[in-house]
């Protein structure tokens, strides 16, 4: 099978050193799309570094060095301290690497950390993170973010706005859309042809027959019932407070919740270290760490890569469901 598209991330958060220990793992094949130098500039001896022309190239490459297509940093990258000169680069490891899946010459893209403010300031980044730049580059229509784990599996229908926002932006559409996307993404990538998906309520207590809000009633309950004649197998609207316990979570294959931190409190309380983020919905494969950039702890070696180790396996496993 065809090697992955490892993009560093931001050059000053835990990217760089994760990859460097992923690239030791030797798991499924990937070429960096990054800057050489700064690889170079603290691999230990048993990591060596080699630029390459191409991901082609890079298969050949990976058993006995860490293949790298070379897009070179203009400043240097401190850990923990960003330097908005980077951002552009940053930006265009993502596009280098797109292309490259776009060209089939790399089986998915895995996505190290970027630092969203960092880009914004420093390039002019128009997006709220990966998963809607990804859909601008490749004419994604609606990209939905899941964060799966070995315990739960979470989609946001809204996700990077201020929590004063989400009701506004809360749509039957949206809700509708997102639910496709989820239940066709998880029978193509991921082997569950019939998902029981479970969705959880806005308001407390799922609204409480109205008494706390009415969107359960009025705006999710009807699009639930839509699909569910359609045969979806749904749950909900949900109070959100008793949908993670483990009982609760025997029940179904994916939870979709109403904003961010809804989906991304009970997957990172339970499977922080090793759950992926995969965005459904694009033409091409893309999982990322279910973390940041981690500047408190960049440098210092005791960032944890298995999170990344997992979002590696996790791309590979999904290219060969889906490219057998
Ligand atoms: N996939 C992505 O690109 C992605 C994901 C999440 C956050 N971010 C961005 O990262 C930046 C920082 O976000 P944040 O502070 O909310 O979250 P964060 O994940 O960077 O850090 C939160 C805490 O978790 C710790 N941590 C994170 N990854 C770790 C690892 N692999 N091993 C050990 N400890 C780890 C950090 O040290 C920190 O204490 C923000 O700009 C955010 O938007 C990007
Ligand atoms: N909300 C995501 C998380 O916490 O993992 C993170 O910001 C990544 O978003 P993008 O993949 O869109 O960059």
């Amino acid at each position: 099978m065809l090697p992955l598209a490892l993009t560093l991330g931001d050059p000053s958060g835990i990217g760089p050193e994760l990859t460097l220990a992923a690239w030791r793992a030797q798991g499924h094949p990937f070429a960096v799309f990054g800057c050489a130098a700064l690889l170079r500039s603290f691999a230990p001896e048993d990591v060596p570094i080699a630029a390459v022309a191409n991901v082609a190239e890079a298969a050949a490459t990976f058993p006995h060095a860490l293949p790298v297509i070379d897009i070179p940093l203009p400043a240097p990258a401190l850990p923990g301290t960003p330097d908005l000169a980077n951002a552009a680069a940053t930006i265009a490891w993502i596009e280098a690497a797109v292309t490259a899946c776009q060209n089939g010459d790399a089986a998915a893209l895995v996505t190290n950390p970027i630092n969203k403010k960092v880009l914004k300031d420093g390039a002019a980044f128009a997006f709220p993170g990966h998963t809607e730049f990804l859909a601008h580059l490749t004419g994604a229509a609606r990209p939905v973010m899941m964060l799966a784990g070995p315990d739960l599996r979470v989609v946001p229908v809204t996700i990077h706005i201020p929590l004063s926002d989400v009701p506004r932006a809360l749509t039957a559409d949206l809700l509708e859309e997102t639910i496709r996307v989820t239940a066709t993404g998880l029978a193509r990538d991921l082997g569950l042809s019939s998902p029981r998906i479970a969705v959880a309520g806005l308001n407390p207590h799922a609204g409480e027959g109205g008494a706390m809000g009415h969107e359960d009633a009025m705006l999710i309950a009807p699009v639930l019932d839509r699909l569910r004649a359609e045969g979806m197998t749904l749950s909900g609207p949900l109070p959100a407070d008793t949908m993670f316990h483990a009982r609760a979570r025997a029940g179904y294959d994916v939870a979709v919740c109403m904003y961010h931190d809804q989906a991304l409190i009970p997957i990172k309380t339970l499977n922080f270290e090793d759950g992926v983020n995969v965005t459904l919905g694009l033409p091409i494969i893309r999982t990322s760490p279910d973390h940041g950039t981690a500047y408190d702890i960049a440098g210092k070696g005791i960032a944890d890569p298995r999170s990344l180790m997992a979002a590696i396996a996790m791309a590979g496993d999904m290219a060969q469901a889906r490219w057998p």
